[in-house]
């Protein structure tokens, strides 16, 4: 089915079904249903879509393996999902790096990243014997030799091809003026190899990059692939990873190729290049979990400025999702109670933070007989949501369960007032 009446389905769960009544389901649960139990708002998680995604990432890939960069969610749950479906798990700070452990994700399959690793972070990570280290610049190199980490420590480095991907100036990471990795062009790429290759205490085994996120454009791929494949190569090295970054549909009119289409393309195009299947890691992020997600929120005020504009406010906003305060980007908003109903109104989708700014869905489509009370859901928000959410406005953050098969379990808990005062002095 390509719509749940008015749902595009390319943007809604892969268990997401609509009832005779117009009512949206998740994993066999009725969406409102599931806001009575839990409250709201509320991030709801399809397993099944979670899993199929990770399935379907690393099918495309053959023999190469599929880090899942988890800064995108990262729950201890999702950390035991991706331990039972047996992907590594991209770390980039020791909170992450907890999450993955306690998650019971096998210490050789952690990847650690961080452009500023801490020495805490550093000896933490060699304590649990993470499976690599992602070296990012001189003074980390400086660092690990003061450690005296032996040569069981497997490293990469990061290398700033030079890349400019198509993507939004903020989350675009290849290029040559970056904080992130050792740049190609000025030659600090090849001094950190020869370094690194001539120190007693550390391994080279590969070399990393990645280009940005949501990215959606190939050729980006393509040249960042051609370069770091030659790299690694010449240098001598067995294992390569390109990163992630792939797009996903966030708005009803675009479409994007699926994850497991776009890890199948960099497995032909490395392996064109001269690597093996098994030299070869991916590390997406969003495209794993971001459509996996619906976040449902209550209406609260309706605002008519007749001839101007409609403010339909509900009970989150940047809080729970800052992207569209962050990056301008975009979402679709829809009554998950009512999906044969028109949406037939255009109004912009607010939170309720004391910022003008504080926009969800600028010109969101939703009936124009909405009222108090009713439930409204935007797709696509399993990414960088709750992830980057905050506590702004001392707003509790939401609870986020996770649906299959007709159970929901709750994975985070809602947020107390106790919760948010635990850190504040009694003065
Ligand atoms: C080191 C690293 N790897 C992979 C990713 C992939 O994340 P995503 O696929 O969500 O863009 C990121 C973030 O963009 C990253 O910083
Ligand atoms: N937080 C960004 C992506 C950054 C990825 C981290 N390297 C976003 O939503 O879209």
């Amino acid at each position: 089915m390509d719509q749940l009446g008015v749902l595009p389905a390319h943007l809604a769960p892969c268990t997401a079904q609509v009832d005779t009544t117009g009512e949206l389901t998740i994993g066999g649960l009725s969406v409102s249903a599931l806001v009575e139990l839990y409250g709201s708002p509320l991030f709801i998680y399809d397993e099944e879509h979670l899993r199929a995604q990770m399935r379907a990432s690393a099918q495309g890939f053959g023999q190469g393996r599929v880090i899942y960069a988890s800064k995108a969610f990262p729950a201890v749950a999702m950390a035991r999902i991706v331990a039972q479906e047996g992907l590594f798990w991209d770390a980039a700070s020791l909170g992450e790096l907890h999450a993955a452990l306690r998650g019971g994700i096998e210490p050789a399959k952690i990847v650690l990243h961080g452009n500023n690793k801490s020495m805490e972070e550093l000896s933490a990570a060699i304590e649990a014997q993470v499976g690599r280290l992602v070296v990012d610049s001189f003074d980390e190199i400086d660092r690990l030799e003061q450690l005296g980490t032996s040569r069981a420590t497997r490293v990469w480095l990061r290398v700033t091809p030079g890349v400019e991907a198509h993507t939004h100036a903020y989350v675009r990471t290849g290029q040559q003026d970056s904080k992130f990795g050792f740049n190609l062009a000025n030659g600090d790429a090849h001094r950190a190899i020869a370094r690194v290759m001539a120190s007693p205490r550390l391994s080279l085994t590969g070399l990393h990059c990645h280009i940005g996120s949501q990215v959606f454009a190939l050729d980006s791929f393509r040249d960042a692939v051609a370069i770091m494949a030659e790299l690694t190569l010449e240098s001598g090295l067995d294992e390569l990873c390109v990163g992630g970054g792939f797009g996903v549909a966030y708005l009803r009119d675009e479409h994007v190729p699926s994850v497991g289409a776009w890890t199948g393309w960099l497995r032909e195009a490395l392996c064109a290049h001269g690597l093996q299947e098994e030299q070869i890691f991916v590390e997406p992020g969003r495209a794993i979990v971001a459509a996996s997600a619906v976040t449902v929120y209550t209406v609260g005020v309706i605002k008519r400025i007749p001839e101007v504009r409609t403010y339909v406010a509900v009970d989150g906003g940047m809080s729970d999702n800052p992207r569209p305060v962050l990056y301008g980007s975009g979402y679709e908003a829809f009554v998950p109670t009512r999906l044969f109903a028109p949406h037939d109104a255009t109004v912009a989708l607010v939170g309720k933070h004391c910022e003008s700014g504080d926009v969800l869905v600028r010109e969101a489509r939703l009936p124009s007989d909405l009222s108090v009370g009713e439930l409204v859901m935007t797709p696509v928000t399993g990414a960088y949501g709750y992830s980057m959410g905050s506590n702004y406005n001392r707003l509790p953050r939401p609870a986020v369960i996770l649906v299959r098969d007709g159970r929901a379990r709750i994975i985070v808990r809602r947020e107390t007032l106790d919760d948010l005062f635990r850190l504040e002095a009694d003065v």
